[in-house]
């Protein structure tokens, strides 16, 4: 037994033939296996362990009927059943011959043609080689030769491919299709899923009905049974349908290529990267750039620029355009440029739109420039152009155009000015061409001031006379040439107060604030008490300025404070500006140096206006009614011994300080000291009116806030301090926005804040 042929492949052969006769006889076996089938069966068994096989063969065939064909089989693969497991690992990987299909199914054919026809034969006395039993007990002797003859002949071939179970593993080949296999087409390729069941179809299967189901099962595009050509007829719109659907994926599938970006910088702009030039060609590029931004470098590192504060301007020049050609860019801030203007115009500076009397010109040196006269005249022209010099009134205008000398006596109003103009300005004997000439007629605009020249428009000196004893226009026609002081800069008390200023003064009082509510009870307790002594010395008068009389300090003061010597902002000898406006009657209090004198030397050099006789009036009326407050008080019964003058002795004012405390205006804690000393030690008072919003007054002994004593000074109220009181401290803390009489400031058009005057006698 299994002498004749014990190799593997003869074990395969063997086995083929004998499952073959196996199913040759269909009563016996029952099974009635394609030939192709047993094909596969065999190749299975041969590649798989001889153990796994005989359980296979025992699975499909029953154990009973194929036990001597395993038995048999597994002794040709050289071992038993009964150690097929060791075998199987220690079974060196065989080499498989491959049938070819074809010849597989014709030598399957005639073999079992053959084997059907001589049965009997095949069971004959040739050499048995095995001997089986099939599934139902019947032996089944299976020759060698007999199988030998009935080979394919193409096993013997010269040729036949030699396959390794890697291979075979790998799904590269295919045994005959139609058969079924479980590879998931993981080994072979995928036909498709079965669109009823989902078995994965692989190559193995082929195309056709499933396995599993019976549906059919067909590649994309087949052609599978004719079906190539379209038997079904399509409608019309199926087409159509067809052919937009072909259209949309033919474009999806070049969307790509449509969309190509053709990207030029490489080609033509890049110089690193670009594949077009030679190293050479880029070298020279490259020191080109670097010498192209170099040169914007230096370019960019030359621009001019000049920040006008006061024209609200900024003027930007590149190298090379000058400034006085006003050949840069300008950014004018928040006014409008000149941009119809002629090119001088454009340069010149917007004057600022904020403040109530525009000066026309400011100049920080002599216009007399040291030079010729022709340089003077160039350099005067230059800061015309560049700005220095503005141009917002036809006097000015008419000054600074080189034919304009009978323009400007036409529109000029000779006042008082002229004759004096002509006199101090240090150009203005110049009878030359062009701008001297021309300031010379100038009268009413120009000032001398403490070594520089002014051109200034000048308020209207029509003084509108409220009362006869006040003195602004007295003072009006009486200035001399002496006291031609003046401010660059106007305040006006009146002024229409701006849309949000009348709201807040329309704003009701808010009582509920107690620093008010102290106000008010104050005010309260001092009803119907003409005055009070607060302190020996100290008296307060409450409400004792007419309606009248505070309107009309309130215009004469307007007035002064508009003209020459009027309203500045002082500054303390630290740098520090007051929180106030000031201007000085009389004398001119000096506060770097904290003395009095005749000219407005911290400022404009001007002479301080006169003290209104009126003013001396109330003064004298108020310190009389306080000494007689003095004398009457109670709480100095006792100091009745004592003369009046000695608790509150006359003055007669030589210095009207008036201040024009706004919103935020407030004064520190001082003594008022700077006076004659042979005045402070007479005890001579000061005498404060106060008119418009309330201040917080605050006096004491010492400057220490903690100590003071808080006073609400209302309009129309007049504080007196002297004797024994002349030296406290005082101050005011703040102003109380909205609090003046409404009388008052609609009557006036007083700005919000509070006017103050104090008397004083040097
Ligand atoms: O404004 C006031 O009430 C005080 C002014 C004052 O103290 C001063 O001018 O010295
Ligand atoms: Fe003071």
């Amino acid at each position: 037994m299994a002498q004749a042929d014990a190799s593997p492949a003869g074990a395969g052969e063997w086995l083929e033939k004998a499952l073959l006769s196996m199913c040759d006889d269909d009563s016996t076996t029952g099974l009635q296996l394609d030939p192709e089938v047993v094909t596969s069966l065999v190749s299975y068994c041969q590649l798989a362990p001889p153990s796994d096989a005989g359980e296979y063969l025992s699975s499909i065939f029953g154990h009973e009927r194929s036990k001597d064909v395993v038995a048999e089989y597994l002794q040709r693969r050289g071992t038993s059943s009964s150690n097929s497991q060791i075998d199987s690992y220690g079974e060196p990987l065989q080499a498989y011959v491959k049938a070819k299909t074809e010849e597989v199914w014709s030598t399957c054919n005639k073999k079992m043609n053959k084997a059907s026809k001589k049965k009997n034969g095949l069971l004959g006395g040739e050499e048995v080689t095995s001997t089986t039993e099939n599934v139902h007990g019947q032996s089944a002797d299976i020759t060698t030769s007999s199988l030998k003859a009935n080979r394919p002949k193409s096993r013997g071939k010269k040729g036949a491919k030699g396959v390794s179970l890697a291979e075979t593993a790998e799904g590269t080949i295919l045994f005959p299709r139609g058969g079924p296999c479980n590879c998931q087409a993981r080994r072979h390729k995928l036909i498709n899923n079965c669109l009823s069941c989902g078995k994965i179809v692989c190559e193995q299967e082929g195309e056709g009905p499933c396995n599993f189901c019976g549906t059919l099962v067909l590649t994309e595009g087949s052609s599978y049974a004719g079906l190539e050509g379209g038997v079904l007829a399509i409608s019309e719109a199926e087409a159509a349908a067809q052919a937009f659907k072909d259209r949309l994926v033919e474009y999806n599938k070049n969307s790509a290529l449509r969309t190509a970006v053709i990207d030029d910088q490489s080609d033509y702009f890049e110089t690193e990267g670009n594949s077009w030039i030679s190293d050479k060609e880029k070298h020279l590029l490259e020191k080109k750039r670097e010498e192209v931004e170099q040169a914007e470098l230096e370019r960019r590192k030359h621009v001019i620029v000049t920040i006008d504060l006061l024209g609200r301007k900024v003027v930007m020049a590149d190298n090379g355009s000058s400034k006085e050609a006003g050949g840069g860019e300008s950014i004018l801030l928040g006014s409008t440029p000149f941009k119809d203007e002629g090119a001088d115009k454009v340069a010149r500076i917007k004057p600022n739109p904020y403040i109530a009397e525009i000066p026309c010109f400011v100049e920080t040196q002599s216009l007399n420039h040291g030079g010729s006269k022709k340089q003077n005249r160039e350099k005067t022209e230059k800061l015309m152009k560049s700005g220095r010099i503005q141009h917002n009134d036809p006097v000015t205008e008419a000054l600074t155009s080189r034919n304009s000398r009978g323009a400007v006596s036409d529109c000029v109003d000779n006042s008082w000015e002229e004759q004096n103009l002509k006199d101090d300005c240090a150009f203005a004997a110049d009878d030359g061409d062009g701008l001297e000439c021309k300031l010379e007629t100038m009268p009413a605009n120009l000032r001398y001031l403490d070594g520089r020249k002014s051109i200034l428009k000048q308020p209207a000196l029509t003084t509108k006379v409220v009362n006869d004893n006040y003195s602004y226009t007295a003072w009006n026609s009486l200035k001399d040439s002496s006291s031609k002081g003046n401010s660059p800069v106007v305040f006006d008390i009146c002024e229409p107060p701006v849309q949000a200023e009348i709201g807040s003064r329309q704003r009701p009082m808010n009582l509920a604030s107690p620093l008010l509510q102290k106000q008010v009870d104050r005010v309260a307790s001092l009803e119907g008490v003409p005055g009070k002594m607060l302190h020996p010395g100290l008296v307060l008068l409450k409400n004792w300025l007419s309606m009248d009389e505070q309107i009309n300090i309130i215009k004469e003061c307007q007035q002064f404070g508009k003209g020459v010597g009027g309203f500045y902002k002082p500054t303390y000898g630290d740098g520090n500006a007051m929180h106030l406006w000031m201007m000085c009657l009389g004398k001119h209090w000096e506060p770097t140096m904290s003395s009095y004198l005749d000219k407005r030397v911290n400022y404009d050099n001007s002479t301080p206006p006169p003290i209104p006789l009126a003013f001396v009036s109330l003064v004298e009326k108020a310190l009389l009614v306080a000494q007689s407050v003095c004398a009457k008080d109670s709480s100095i019964r006792r100091m009745r011994s004592k003369i009046e003058q000695e608790i509150l002795p006359s003055m007669r004012p030589d210095v009207c300080i008036v201040n024009f405390y706004e919103r935020s205006g407030k004064l520190g804690m001082h003594q008022d000291k700077d006076e004659s000393s042979e005045s402070l030690a007479r005890g001579a008072p000061v005498i404060s009116f106060s008119i418009g919003d309330t201040a917080e007054f605050y006096y004491g002994n010492d400057r220490k806030a903690q100590n003071s004593k808080h006073l609400f000074l209302e309009s129309g109220d007049v504080l007196i301090f002297g004797g024994s009181a002349r030296m406290i401290y005082h101050g005011v803390e703040s102003i109380l926005p909205g609090t003046a009489p409404s009388w008052l400031t609609s009557k006036t058009n007083l700005r919000p804040g509070r006017l103050n005057l104090t008397f004083r006698e040097l």
